[in-house]
């Protein structure tokens, strides 16, 4: 049986409710992911529900696998063995694949990330229109957006109210058009996709409903309409549903997430039991009512307030910097001072920060001082050129009608072969219906090249269709191995590089895919299941879109990520960089008056924090190749100025200090009265 005892009466409460739909809505830190941990274990120990017809869903790749992690603690000796955790696009994307005949794709589809789905939509732009970068960007998103409403190309262009609307909308049907004459999806289609295939093929949708019979979802609160509808479908008029958020933390209304999904549920189901939590388990007292008090500013339909018995904890810094350079420093000897007086791991120290360009300062200091640290998100590995490469060989390779793939690499290395024979490649394969990559050895194109341009393309077509069938036949890491020598990728890098030393570090990201391949294979190996090239191709893409990041969480190292990135986590010790007015709240919420939506992303960044909490921000920062003075955030003045020590503002009172210090150990004292 499984063991509830550490669950609070409440949450005991949302563990054991079966009967109807459920929504656990409470404050950060207060047990909502261990209610559906936890709820996972008893569904499957005490209601006798088998773990493969459970799915528990998120948000993102590292809550996904913490999330894992908790659950395998839980219930251990393999008792969780075909119990689905993923993200809503994994559960999507297996959607897709075992479903991929009905929903119009053949095997091996490939999955778009943003830059080659931009360049796709380049293409189609300049076609028709004539357009710059930030009109792609925003046609890339305005598209993005009417999937997340969950709007097909003909009802945009009905939709359409004014030529702009309709620009977009043309632009979005030539787009869908051509993803599927690719074989590939993008990155929203893997919640677009299996939401229509449910909604027009009623027999998959009964299917799906009688695989997955408990659905539980993480961060209802960034649910966009079509992941909505993706949950609604699944659960029909069932009653295996169970959802846990925070409206306080709804950070993702720029990327079509819908707050108000909470409410709808209401109205969807209305028998929905409701159960709030109030304890907040993670955060001194300090810090929980730091972020009380920010999020207070916002307006509230339902006031949830937060306590904690951890005592009242240290103040709350802020550091005023005079510029960002100094911020850097001031933050990597501040991690470096506290873990030599106190002890303790480079893993409990988390650096927060609003956009990924921030990074860059503080990974050098981190390096200057040679502390081990990990960066989650931003360009880290799959955005390099040199994996951007390989993994455009490996796309072609389990996917030959890959077009942007076979564009991306058909001249990388240099192989000689001109836009003029591209184009007409090109032209000749969309004549014929197939991919270029197939068209490269047909008999047509000897009408249309020169025999050097033919012979060329030729032997590319053979040569990677010959690693191909090694790779599906043989050994594929060996295939994979051999392709790359074949190419002289490390030639290529020593020509393309600055430095001999960054072709050398560029060369060993590409030998740390071929490695990631080769041990995804080998863990399928040691479980017995089988894993092919295009799983873990497929797999890395996946990874590659939604975290950019290296598998290596285990290590002792400074956790450095987005305050968007961080969310459902927590550390002992949290920094938060750059709180300046236009950086956070960034500038364009404040132009756009969303500021609410900011504050949030405030009180998702103080409630990471466990034990300490040190905030800081540049009185200059180099943007854009200019220095510019800065002003501090509107958040800091928010906070609860008794409690916090802002440096060079003012100082602690000898007599506070010591008010504090009684008020610190009468709260230690109830807490160990508890025990
Ligand atoms: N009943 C409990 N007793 C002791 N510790 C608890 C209890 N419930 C949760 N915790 C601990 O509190 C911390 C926060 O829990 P959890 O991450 O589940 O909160 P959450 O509500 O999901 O937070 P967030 O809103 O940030 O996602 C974790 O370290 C968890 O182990
Ligand atoms: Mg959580």
């Amino acid at each position: 049986m499984v063991d509830l005892s550490h669950l609070n009466p409440r949450q005991k409460e949302a563990a054991k409710y079966i009967d109807g739909p459920l929504l656990v809505l409470a404050g950060a830190g207060s047990g909502k992911t261990s209610v559906i941990t936890r709820k996972i274990a008893y569904l499957i120990e005490s209601c006798g529900i088998k773990p493969h017809h459970i799915a528990a869903v998120t948000f993102t790749n590292k809550a996904s696998r913490e999330m894992k992690e908790r659950v395998s603690q839980l219930l251990q000796g393999g008792k969780g063995r075909g119990l689905t955790v993923s993200t809503f696009h994994n559960l999507g994307l297996n959607i897709i694949r075992s479903e991929h005949k009905t929903a119009g794709y053949r095997t091996g589809f490939s999955i778009l990330d943003q830059d080659d789905a931009k360049n796709i939509l380049k293409d189609i732009m300049m076609r028709d229109h004539d357009q710059d970068d930030d009109a792609l960007d925003m046609v890339q998103s305005a598209i993005s957006n009417l999937k997340n409403d969950m709007l097909d190309p003909e009802q945009a262009i009905a939709k359409a109210e004014n030529p702009q609307e309709m620009m977009i909308a043309q632009c979005y049907s030539v787009y869908q058009r051509t993803l599927r004459a690719y074989n590939a999806v993008d990155f929203d289609d893997l919640i677009w996709v299996p939401t229509m295939l449910f909604k027009n093929h009623p027999e998959v949708l009964k299917r799906w409903q009688s695989k997955i019979r408990y659905l539980l979802v993480d961060e209802y609160q960034d649910t966009n309409t079509s992941q909505y509808e993706l949950v609604k479908m699944l659960l029909g008029d069932r009653n295996g549903l169970t959802v846990v958020g925070d409206d306080d933390q709804s950070i993702y209304a720029w990327r079509g997430a819908r707050p108000e999904n909470l409410n709808l549920l209401k109205v969807d189901y209305p028998h929905l039991k409701l159960v709030k939590l109030e304890q907040n388990y993670r955060s001194t007292g300090l810090i929980l009512n730091a972020a009380n008090k920010v999020i207070d500013n916002n307006p509230h339909e339902l006031i949830k307030k937060l306590w904690s018995d951890k005592g009242y904890g240290d103040a709350i810094k802020i550091l005023k910097c005079k510029n960002d350079e100094i911020e850097a420093e001031r933050v990597v000897t501040g991690i470096v001072e506290r873990r030599m007086r106190y002890g303790g791991k480079f893993s409990d120290f988390a650096v927060l920060y609003r956009g990924n360009h921030q990074s860059r300062i503080l990974e050098m200091k981190l390096q200057a001082h040679q502390v081990p640290y990990k960066l989650s998100g931003g360009q880290s590995f799959f955005g390099r050129s040199e994996i951007k490469d390989i993994m455009g060989y490996l796309r072609l390779l389990i996917n030959p009608t890959d077009d942007s793939a076979f564009l991306r690499i058909i001249n990388t290395p240099r192989r000689e072969i001109g836009p003029s024979t591209i184009e007409k490649l090109s032209e000749y394969s969309i004549r014929r219906g197939i991919s270029m990559m197939a068209a490269t050895t047909e008999l047509g194109l000897e009408q249309l090249l020169t025999p050097k341009a033919l012979d060329k393309l030729r032997r590319f077509g053979h040569w990677l269709n010959n690693i191909t069938r090694m790779a599906y036949a043989d050994d594929a890491v060996a295939a994979v191995k051999e392709m790359i020598e074949d190419l002289d990728y490390e030639a290529h890098l020593n020509l393309t590089s600055g430095t001999p030393h960054q072709a050398e570090r560029r060369m060993s990201n590409v030998w740390y895919l071929v490695d990631s391949i080769s041990k995804m294979i080998e863990k399928a190996d040691e479980l017995g299941d089988e894993v092919t090239i295009e799983d873990a191709v497929s797999k890395l893409i996946l990874r590659d879109m939604l975290e950019r990041q290296a598998d290596d969480d285990e290590e002792d190292q400074v956790q450095l990520m987005t305050l968007h990135a961080s969310k459902g986590l927590e550390f002992p010790h949290v920094y938060m960089v750059g709180l300046e007015e236009e950086l956070m709240p960034h500038r364009n919420s404040i132009e756009a008056d969303t500021v609410e939506e900011e504050r949030r992303l405030m009180y998702v960044g103080i409630t990471r924090a466990q034990r300490t909490l040190t905030i800081t921000y540049a009185g200059k920062r180099k943007q854009f190749g200019e220095i510019l003075d800065t002003t501090h955030s509107r958040f800091l003045d928010e906070l609860p100025q008794d409690d916090i020590e802002w440096e060079g503002r003012t100082e602690v009172s000898p007599e506070e200090q010591k008010a504090r210090g009684q008020e610190t150990m009468a709260s230690l004292k109830n807490l160990m009265a508890d025990f």
